[in-house]
């Protein structure tokens, strides 16, 4: 089954066309990249297939459900770590991460604790969330996508405001989490980033999808990513 399906997919925001036509299919188990540059319309793809906004024509459907139609129970099958979205100010990251697991219908059982500590935040996990730095809250809102152990996970710009040394960390738990058979579906302008850690990726410029590689490919052909995105963004 495919666990991303768009087809024809358009959004106006007035009069500027974001998405222009967008058909894109993602297989279960993929590491899939949407990569493009500033203002192409990956985060519109997202929250589209997220149920955070409708499209203006066309339709989705991830793992089977349209998210237009049913977006709760979209919602229901997916973790999503949205580009602009931060812990709710008020709350500490705990009192957010209890409050995540409440609405997943799971149990946390001291992971919150290990991801504090992967992600180095444990000294700010009883901090007010307002009183966080970008990347502290950054960290937070990656962790809560994954508390439920979604089949499927919307990863939007994962590693903008993250050092590096917990950009590493960040890939490593992606990959991983990929390969126990779940479907990552992330959107970056990095394409370092896609060769490293992706399966195939779709190169989006002006709302439309230019073109799709499987990264094993390029590599194996002796290209490199950014050669084809190049040759593709330029054309
Ligand atoms: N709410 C909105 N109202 C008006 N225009 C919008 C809105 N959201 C996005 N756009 C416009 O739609 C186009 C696509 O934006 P989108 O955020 O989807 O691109 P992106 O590929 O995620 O970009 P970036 O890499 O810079 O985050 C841009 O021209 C943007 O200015």
């Amino acid at each position: 089954m495919n666990a991303v399906e768009t087809d024809g997919l358009t959004k106006k925001y007035g009069e500027l066309t974001a998405l222009d036509g967008l058909s894109l299919e993602v297989e279960e188990g993929e590491l899939f990249g949407l990569l493009g540059p500033n203002g192409a319309g990956k985060s519109s793809t997202i929250e589209i297939l997220t149920g955070q906004t409708k499209p203006t024509s066309g339709g989705a459907r991830v793992m089977g459900v349209d998210p237009v139609e049913n977006p709760v129970e979209a919602r229901r099958r997916m973790g999503v770590l949205p580009e602009r979205e931060d812990p709710p100010s008020f709350l500490t990251p705990r009192e957010y991460f209890d409050f995540v697991a409440d609405v997943r219908g799971v149990e946390l059982d001291g992971s919150i604790d290990e991801w504090a500590e992967r992600l180095g935040f444990s000294d700010k996990l009883d901090s007010i969330s307002m009183d966080l730095s970008r990347g502290q809250k950054q960290k937070v809102m990656f962790a809560q996508a994954f508390v439920h152990e979604p089949e499927l996970v919307f990863i939007d710009e994962p590693l903008t405001n993250l050092d590096p040394v917990v950009q590493e960390r960040v890939k490593g738990f992606i990959v991983d989490y990929n390969e126990k058979g779940n479907t990552v579906f992330l959107s970056t302008h990095d394409i370092t980033v896609a060769e490293e850690i992706c399966t195939r990726v779709g190169i989006i410029q002006d709302g439309r999808l230019v073109a799709e590689r499987d990264v094993d490919e390029v590599k194996s052909d002796g290209s490199s990513l950014i050669d084809e995105f190049l040759d593709e963004v330029e054309a």
